[in-house]
Formats: structure tokens, sequence, C-alpha cells
């Protein structure tokens, strides 16, 4: 697990890896922006591209001259630095840079507060204006200044952090930020690039490690980690020599009407390549053919709701296809009635429970709740934006002691312990519809399976996405929710042979 650290921690890691390691401060700065340049490099290969380095006056600017100058050393041919002196509070790491720039002779334009910046002609833009260190929204000079690189819709790739973007509070609606291909970050991603806010200034990201010391960081104060797959492996236990189906639980999947049986197959079919010793759907009698027909290991249970043997059942999914009217209604209230184990609660489920909270606050302490972001807005209340559901999982989590999975691109996952999980595996090109049934059936199977509420969430999460990016480098550039029900079996064998 990494966590994630605020722009004032990441100023305290620096400070402490400066007097603990020791090194200096200009070398850590170096050592940045070798890290960055070996990244650069596979974006930017060719060495004649026209790049030009726009640099602030602190320590972002710093790399940004250190950078220019690596650039040169690496025979790119056309590097060139563009000063923004929008104070004249200069560093002591960037006027050290800018003696070692200058000695190279490498071209270098300094702007003033009132002058107009020429039209550019590089290719390349390196953004090292303002890093970690934006105290403020951008403004004045550098306000225009950066809203005239944005309408150029040039190659832009940013020094830790776009320009103008807070890492870890949210950015007005208005405000000026430097739109980026690629941000080339230090350390750890910041918390705003997880966020979906982000996407209208960074289409991608990429972490390079500048060896701030690991250990202050992992001790830090922070409610926010990166899921890694060595958390999973440690979590997925292997199947036994001598242990049989009822070793591995009993899934009871409630989902599916006539018109959306299709939830019920997809959610029963993750279930079941999960590794479910058994599965069962309870599904509309309309459903029973097509259950049978496309999955023969899968049991059908129909009828009256009161006839469901609740005990038989290790865990149980509600929701996916489900419909709300008064027949779904009655299925969720036995359910919260009679079930007694772990319990998913996902799509139709969470829309009855948003629109009766009295049923809310009868779902069971460690249950796993699964909205997608309008789901998790009717279910807590409109937001503002992902700030703010942060803070309204991270409560809602701990108050009713419940596991929320809000469903994204980087996934969270809020435990009742206070801490927030993002997931990074996934592709956008697992944006497509029964996605979220998958999910569902691969998280009720691993809680079928004795797993705690919060492991089948993180580890149900992580493999779903895993198995997405196993898909996409097969070649599937949609990838289709029943390609992925059948996949997340090999990709499960995987992540547990790399132990
Ligand atoms: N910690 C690390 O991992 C390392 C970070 N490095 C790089 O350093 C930057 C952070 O550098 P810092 O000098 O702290 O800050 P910036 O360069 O981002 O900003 C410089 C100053 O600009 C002023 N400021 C802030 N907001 C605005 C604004 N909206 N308009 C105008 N000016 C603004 C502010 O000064 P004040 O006097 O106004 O308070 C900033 O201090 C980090 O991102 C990395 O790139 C190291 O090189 C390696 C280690
Ligand atoms: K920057």
């Amino acid at each position: 697990m990494q966590k994630i650290i605020s722009a004032v921690q990441t100023r305290l890691a620096d400070q402490f890896t400066i007097a603990n390691e020791p090194i200096a401060s200009i070398d850590l700065m170096e050592r940045a922006s070798v890290a960055f340049v070996s990244r650069f490099i596979e974006e930017v290969p060719l060495k004649t591209t026209m790049i030009a380095v726009y640099c602030g006056v602190g320590n972002n600017g710093g790399d940004g001259l250190a950078i220019a100058r690596l650039l040169a050393a690496k025979s790119y041919m056309n590097v060139k630095v563009i000063i923004l002196q929008h104070s004249f509070k200069t560093t002591i790491d960037f006027e050290e840079n800018l003696r070692r720039v200058q000695q190279l002779k490498l071209p270098v334009h300094i702007f003033q507060s009132e002058d107009v910046l020429p039209i550019e002609t590089s290719e390349v833009i390196i953004d090292a204006i303002l890093g970690s260190g934006l105290n403020k929204p951008l403004e004045g000079s550098l306000k225009k200044w950066v809203e005239q690189l944005n309408q150029q819709k040039k190659h832009v790739i940013a020094v830790d952090i776009p320009t103008g973007m807070f890492a870890d509070e949210p950015n007005s609606a208005d405000s000026v930020v430097v739109k980026t291909d690629l941000v080339i970050s230090f350390q750890r991603p910041k918390l705003n690039f997880l966020l979906p806010e982000s996407a209208s200034v960074i289409k991608r990201w990429h972490v390079v490690d500048i060896g701030l010391d690991e250990h202050f960081i992992q001790s830090c104060e922070s409610e926010l980690a990166l899921i890694e797959e060595k958390d999973i492996q440690s979590i997925l236990k292997k199947r036994d020599n001598f242990s049989h189906k009822g070793t591995y639980g009993h899934s009871l999947i409630i989902a599916g009407q006539e018109e959306t049986m299709g939830a019920a197959l997809l959610t029963a079919e993750a279930c079941l390549n999960t590794g479910s010793g058994l599965t069962t759907a309870y599904v509309p009698s309309l459903g029973l053919v097509a259950l049978n027909t496309r999955l023969p290991e899968v049991m059908a249970a129909i009828g009256e709701v009161d006839k469901i043997q609740w005990e038989k059942y290790s865990a149980v999914a509600i929701g996916p296809g489900l419909g709300t009217d008064d027949h779904s209604i009655e299925i969720l209230k036995s359910t919260l009635k009679n079930f007694r184990g772990p319990c998913v609660f996902d799509a139709d489920a969470l829309n009855v429970l948003s629109a009766d909270s009295s049923l809310l606050d009868l779902v069971p302490e460690q249950s796993v709740l699964t909205p997608h972001v309008k789901e998790f807005d009717r279910l807590f209340g409109a937001h503002e934006n992902w700030t703010q559901r942060v803070k309204t999982m991270q409560k809602e989590s701990t108050e009713r002691e419940l596991i929320i999975v809000l469903k994204n691109r980087y996934t969270l996952i809020a435990s009742p312990t206070g801490m927030i999980y993002f997931n990074l595996t996934g592709t956008p090109a697992m944006a497509s519809g029964g996605m979220g049934d998958v999910l569902t059936g691969i998280i009720v199977s691993l809680l079928a399976q004795g797993y705690s509420a919060i492991q089948a969430a993180m580890a149900g999460v992580y493999l779903h996405g895993k198995a997405g990016n196993e898909l996409e480098e097969l070649g599937y550039s949609v990838i289709p929710a029943s390609k992925l029900a059948r996949r997340i079996n090999k990709t499960i064998g995987k992540v547990r042979s790399t132990k």
C-alpha cells in the first residue's frame, strides 16, 4: 500500500531526505530532473524535436532548467528555455541551475510580468512554471500566459504537476491550468490526478521515483493510499489440497428481470469464475432457460421470496437488473431481515435504498455497497465536486461501518477505519454496460470464500481492473463485460502464482 501524501507532506519528505540521506538540495533536484528526462526520452525520442522549457522561478522552474541542460547533454539539438519572471523571489537551486544553463549557452528568453509572449514555434512544451508550491489560483500575467499556451494546442509535458493545478484541494471550475498530454510526477501521484476533474487538464500521468525517503512517506499521517499488486497477493489464499466445493462457500445472486436477465447472468458468471464453491441465482422463472443454457454450473432459485433458504448461503449479492418495483423492494427487505452473512448491494438495490433511508439504516455493518457516481449521489446527496465525495464516503463508511466502493476510472474504496484506497488497475476500454455486474459477482464470490468485506472489495476491484488491462493488451479496444467475466479466472491464477 502506498500512502498518498499532500503537497505539505511532500515538502517535509523532501526536507527529511535532504537532511537524513543526506543529499544536497541541488543534488535532489538533479536526481528528480534525471528521472524526468529518462521518462521524457521514451515519450519524445526524436533528438531534432524543437523543445521549449517554460520555467517559473521556484524549484519547479529549477527542475525545468536542469531538464533543459540534461536534454542538451543527451544530444537534443533544439532546446530553448523560456523564463516567466512572475516574481523576483527566486530559489537558490533555481539560481544555481540558471548559472549552469547559461554556461552551456542554451538559448534563454526571460519575460517580465508586463511582457506579451510570442507565438510558440516549438513542437513540445515542458511545463516547469509552477509545481506543488502553488498557493493560490493563477492570476494576472501568469494566468494570461498560461491561457495563451493552452490556445496553441502543443504537445505539453508537465514537470511534477500541471501549472495552476492544486495537488490536493479542488480547483474552482473557472481556474486556469496548463493543459497537458503527460505529467511526469515525482514519487507519488497527487490526489487530484486520481479524481475525474483532472481529465480536462491531464491526459496521462506517470510517476518516477526520485529517491525520497519511503519510510518517512509511509509514516506520514494520511488516510489515502494506493492499492498495489503485492497487497492483493497477500490477501489471496491458495486452494488447498483436499479442499472441496464446500470449502469455497455458496453465493446467492439476487438479480435480473425479464428484460435484464443479462445482468444476472454476468454477475453469476463472474461469481463462478472467481471461485465460489457453489453459485445460485435467484431469478424470475422467465430467466430459467437462459440461465440453464448459458451457465450450467449455476443453480437457480425461483418462486416466492419467503421460500429462500437463507441459511444455505455464505454471501449474497443483490441488485443487478433487479428493478425497483414492489417485488424488488420486497426481496430487498427480506434480504435485510433474513440474511445474516456478508452482502453486496449494487445497482437497483442501491436505488431502492436511496428512495427509503430507513432501509439504508438497516444495511448490516461490514456490507459492501458498489455505487457508480449517480447512485452514490442518490444515496448520499448531490456533491459539487469529487473532493466532497471523498469526504462523504469517509464519513458514511465510518459512521455506518460499511465498505463503499465508488466506481470510477480509479475506483475508490472507503473502509470503516477511515482509510480511502485508490485502485489504479483498469482501462477506459472497460467503460461498457454490465461491467459493474461483473464486479459485483467477483466481490460476492470472494465474500463467500471467506475473505473479509474490505479484502473482498479491494481484491475484487483490483482483479476486475487487472483483467481489463490484460484483455486490452490482447488487443481489445472495448471490452464486453462477458469477456471479462470469463477472463477473471486466469487473472486470479496469474496474480496468485507470482506470489
Ligand atoms: N519535494 C520534492 O519532491 C521535490 C520537488 N522539487 C520540485 O519543486 C517543486 C516545488 O517547488 P517550490 O519552490 O516549493 O514551488 P513552485 O516552484 O511550485 O512555486 C514557486 C513559488 O511560486 C509562488 N506561487 C505559488 N502560487 C502562485 C501563483 N498562483 N501565482 C504566482 N506565484 C505563485 C510561491 O511563492 P510565494 O512567494 O508566492 O509564496 C511558490 O513558492 C515541485 O513541484 C518539484 O517540481 C525538487 O526539485 C525535487 C524534490
Ligand atoms: K509544472
